[in-house]
């Protein structure tokens, strides 16, 4: 049996002022899941700083928020210097949403050294290495950080190999500062979505393929947008506090079964 998926309207439970005068960074909030959540937490009350590459990806985020509350900067963050110069100049931070990422499809064999490289940089050492520019204004401020991983990481996905490395190190990584930054009261958590069907999973993906990962899901559906910035802005609104360091999958149960099949 296939659960129904919930609306957009259906999927907002926090309080209409959940995240007032909070601010919070979303990397890759030019598009699909970042740009769902840069727009749930601009409704939620907080001020959001939106980077990417593209400016004018960006832009129609802008637009879309139609609020002064939305900034943003392109910015490739594989250029680390510069994401850090950029993440130390807003000074205290509230919430650090790692959310841009991805990769390309390939069997693990004919991954070159360069590709492997180019999608571990993205996944995991970028996002380190902002995490790490982040740490003085997040601990200004109590912060807590988002970064986003895939589902069940460390089963691995075929096709995905140099990324699904990166991503349990992420979740790996936060563990780790979960338990080191507790003093200063930062929180940590790594996200997990199943399939969200963005136009970047679409280009990653033929829609076979996809179809057939969510129909291996549990649930029998594919996680929304809307579903993720939910989670995201719980996790920000301190709504989890209990929770610390966790990866919670946010994927119809994906995690629970063996992955669907795919070219290596
Ligand atoms: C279940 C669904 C889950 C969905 C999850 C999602 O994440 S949805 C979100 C989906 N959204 C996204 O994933 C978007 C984000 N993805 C990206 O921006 C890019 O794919 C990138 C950053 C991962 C790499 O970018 P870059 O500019 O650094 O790459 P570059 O061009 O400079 O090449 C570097 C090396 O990689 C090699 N190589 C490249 N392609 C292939 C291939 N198909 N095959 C084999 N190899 C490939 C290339 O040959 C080169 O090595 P070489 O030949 O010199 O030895
Ligand atoms: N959709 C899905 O099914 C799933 C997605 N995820 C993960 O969720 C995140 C969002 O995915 P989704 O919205 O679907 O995909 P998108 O491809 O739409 O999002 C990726 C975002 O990352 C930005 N980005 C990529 N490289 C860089 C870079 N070097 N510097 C700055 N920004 C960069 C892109 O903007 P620009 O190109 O302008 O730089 C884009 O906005 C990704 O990490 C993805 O891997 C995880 C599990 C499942």
């Amino acid at each position: 049996m296939i659960a129904p998926r919930p609306t957009a309207q259906e999927c907002k439970v926090l309080p209409a002022a959940a995240l007032r005068d909070r601010l919070a960074l979303v990397t890759g909030a030019g598009s699909g899941i970042g740009r769902a959540v840069a727009l749930r937490l601009l409704e939620l009350g907080a001020s959001v700083v939106g980077v990417g590459r593209r400016a004018q990806r960006l832009a129609e985020t802008a637009e879309l928020a139609k609020t002064s509350r939305f900034r943003y900067q392109a910015l490739d963050l594989r250029d680390r210097p510069a994401a850090a110069e950029f993440v130390a100049g807003l000074g205290g931070l509230d919430l650090l949403v790692n959310n841009a990422g991805g990769q390309f499809v390939a069997p693990a064999a004919e991954i070159s050294r360069r590709g492997f490289d180019a999608v571990t940089d993205l996944n995991l050492t970028a996002q380190a290495s902002l995490l790490l520019a982040a740490r003085p204004g997040l601990a200004a401020r109590g912060g807590r950080v988002v970064n986003l991983s895939l589902s069940a990481p460390d089963r691995g996905l075929p096709g995905h190999a140099h990324s699904a490395a990166a991503r349990a190190g992420i979740a790996a990584l936060t563990r780790s500062l979960a338990r080191r930054w507790r003093a200063e009261d930062i929180r940590l958590f790594c996200l997990a979505p199943g399939t969200v069907l963005t136009a970047g999973a679409g280009e990653e993906l033929p829609a076979g393929d996809l179809a057939r990962i969510v129909a291996r899901t549990p649930l029998g559906r594919d996680t929304t947008p809307g579903e993720v910035a939910e989670w995201v802005a719980a996790l920000g609104s301190g709504a989890a506090d209990a929770v610390s360091g966790a990866l919670i999958e946010v994927d119809g149960g994906a995690g629970l079964v063996a992955a669907a099949a795919l070219p290596g």
